[in-house]
């Protein structure tokens, strides 16, 4: 069983597939992009192989050379890394999970499988059971982003009695917006779950709702603005922490209305960090430079020369 650690807390930045020009794997910029989250923005967790790592994207093979990679190169400069390993296949997981293991990685989390889905509760968490199993060792969080896997179950439902089957467990990055359902997951902690919001432009109220920390793919490249929204928090300077999260609004608000998705996104990182991460992979088609371009200086605008 997953020993009760250290609690994973603070930004986790979700980190985006860098790839060749022709859309292969381009594991050469990961140091790179490992220097710049804590030498630029001050962030030393990250979440691999996500959502906006495009993972569901990717073969199995090309998430265990991910994994390695990034696993590697952060040895002695991250604080933790965390590898999605959810699939449609439970046997895809399960071997994701052990390489997981191989790999040094600090923690694994896994989606809804989002085909054929759970009919309930119960069944997804028979589903993740089988998953954390294949490394019992490794601390397990539940992610929960219902927009995406079209599984509407309340997480405080799946959570409900879970460490009874999943020793690891160790709590849940819940992306969505229903901070009913969030303020149920966090009242029911026993205390060394770790509950980490993943809607980036709402993380404020969801810190006032108990978050132990954010997953995020903004983290990337306003982390360090981020990193201080936390801090305001922390002191009780809620007018600062206001302040921090309208302003990193106003950043999604312009982006929204410029067509933002992931593939923007991921442009908008190259812009602003520089790293060549080249475009996304079909279905996502890449998105118009000049847009991102636009976010970006948006971005400078209101935050200050990044
Ligand atoms: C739907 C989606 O991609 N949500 C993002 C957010 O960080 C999101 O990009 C941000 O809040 C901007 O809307 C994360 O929750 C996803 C994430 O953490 C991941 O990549 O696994």
């Amino acid at each position: 069983m997953a020993p009760v650690g250290k609690k994973l807390t603070g930004l986790v930045a979700a980190t985006f597939t860098p790839l060749t020009p022709h859309g292969e794997v381009n594991l050469s910029v990961i140091g790179q992009y490992i220097d710049y989250l804590v030498e630029r923005q001050g962030v030393r967790k990250i979440f691999v192989n996500g959502t906006t790592g495009e993972s569901m994207s990717f073969s199995v093979k090309e998430r265990k050379l991910l994994t390695d990679e990034w696993c590697q190169r952060g040895r002695g400069k991250l604080d933790e890394v965390i590898v999605h390993v959810g699939c449609s296949s439970l046997k895809d997981c399960q071997e994701l999970a052990r390489h997981a293991v191989e790999a040094g990685a600090d923690g694994i989390a896994v989606i809804s499988p989002s085909f054929l889905k759970p009919p309930n509760a119960v069944a997804l968490r028979m589903f993740l059971q089988e998953v954390a199993a294949a490394a019992p060792a490794l601390p397990f969080y539940y992610y929960h982003i219902p927009n995406l896997t079209g599984v509407h179950l309340l997480a405080s439902d799946v959570v409900e009695g879970i460490e009874e089957i999943i020793p690891s467990f160790r709590g849940l990055k819940f992306s969505g917006s229903d901070l009913l359902d969030f303020g149920q997951c966090v009242s029911c902690n026993p205390g060394h779950w770790t509950h980490l919001y993943g809607v980036d432009e709402q993380l404020l109220a969801a810190l006032a709702m108990g978050a132990d920390g954010a997953v995020g793919s903004t983290y990337n490249y306003m982390g360090s603005t981020m990193n201080r929204l936390l801090s305001a928090f922390d002191k009780g300077d809620l007018e600062q922490a206001r302040d921090l999260q309208f302003k990193m609004q106003a950043i999604i608000l312009f982006a929204i209305k410029e067509g933002f998705n992931l593939a923007m996104n991921k442009q908008i990182m190259c812009e602003l960090s520089g790293i060549p991460l080249g475009p996304p992979r079909l279905p996502l088609l890449p998105c118009d430079v000049s847009k991102a371009c636009a976010v970006a200086q948006k971005l400078r605008s209101v935050l200050g020369e990044q």
